[in-house]
């Protein structure tokens, strides 16, 4: 039985499509602790979402075992909550039925309705969506589409929160202000989160420890890197701090002098 709250252990993936094979991930082991916020960074193909959707139990690892509060994940479930970079929102649903659609399904039988209600609100309010919840996401901006996805993620209450780019689709402004929601968030709430970026910055103001994944096929993790900042994080305080910089050299380093990207011919 493994110790930590989620453990990836020694997880190969390979794609296999007709006698072509590609082997994408090479003995991922990783455990993360409750409260944690991970960040997975590594250049584009690399594998980051396959890694992240075999966590969800979207994808089956080829070998090697995901282990969550000691359970083997073997299947999608309502304790892994998955936020995309591109808004999933159902587009014929308002803001509060997306979110309710969700809090229905994981608390129907636990909660009464007016709960259930008053939850889908409160999960709203925190990403500071209550004023548009009649609104469809065609009447919402995608910073705002955003902060729903958020919403009905936290909603379900996951025992992880998996990030899958979640800010990568959005103008600078946008992303900043949200990142600083999310910071806050889950300083309020402990969740664990386990979220894929490209950004170096936000990588480092958000985590914990960044997971760096080297240049695929067969990405394996490269580094591991704390990132022993206080919280909360300021970002203009950042700017300056030097264990800040610190962190930030040491993934470009990673990234741009051990790794660098070739593009596939
Ligand atoms: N279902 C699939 N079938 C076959 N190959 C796949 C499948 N899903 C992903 N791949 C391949 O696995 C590799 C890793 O893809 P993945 O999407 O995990 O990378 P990534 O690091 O998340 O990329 P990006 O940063 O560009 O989003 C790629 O070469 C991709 O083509």
């Amino acid at each position: 039985m493994p110790k930590a709250y989620l453990s990836i252990q020694q997880v190969d993936k390979t794609f296999t499509r007709g006698s072509a094979s590609t082997n994408v991930l090479k003995n991922i082991s990783l455990d993360v602790d409750k409260g944690e916020y991970i960040s997975i960074i590594g250049h584009s193909g690399c594998g980051k979402s396959t890694l992240l959707n075999i966590v969800a139990g979207l994808t089956d690892a080829t070998t090697g075992v995901v282990f969550l509060e000691g359970e083997v994940v073997d299947q999608p479930g309502p304790d892994r909550a998955v936020v995309f970079q591109n808004h999933s929102l159902l587009p014929w649903l308002t803001v509060y039925e997306n979110v309710s659609l969700a809090v229905d399904k994981v608390f129907r039988k636990t909660r009464s309705k007016a709960e259930r209600h008053e939850w889908t609100m409160r999960n709203l309010e925190l990403v500071h969506m209550g004023h548009a919840k009649d609104k469809r996401p065609a009447e919402i901006s995608g910073g705002m589409k955003q902060r729903v996805g958020i919403a009905r993620a936290l909603a379900m209450e996951p025992k992880v929160l998996l990030l899958d780019e979640p800010f990568g689709a959005l103008d600078a402004l946008t992303r900043a202000h949200l990142q600083d929601q999310v910071m806050q968030i889950q300083q309020t709430l402990g969740n664990t989160v386990l979220m894929i970026t490209h950004d170096v910055d936000e990588a480092v103001l958000l985590s914990d420890r960044i997971v760096m994944l080297t240049n695929g096929p067969s990405a394996r993790i490269g580094e591991i890197l704390d990132v022993p900042i206080a919280r909360p994080r300021r970002r203009l305080e950042l700017a300056t701090d030097p264990t800040y910089i610190r962190c930030r050299t040491a993934v470009l380093k990673f990234l741009y002098e051990r790794n660098r990207f070739v593009e596939a011919a």
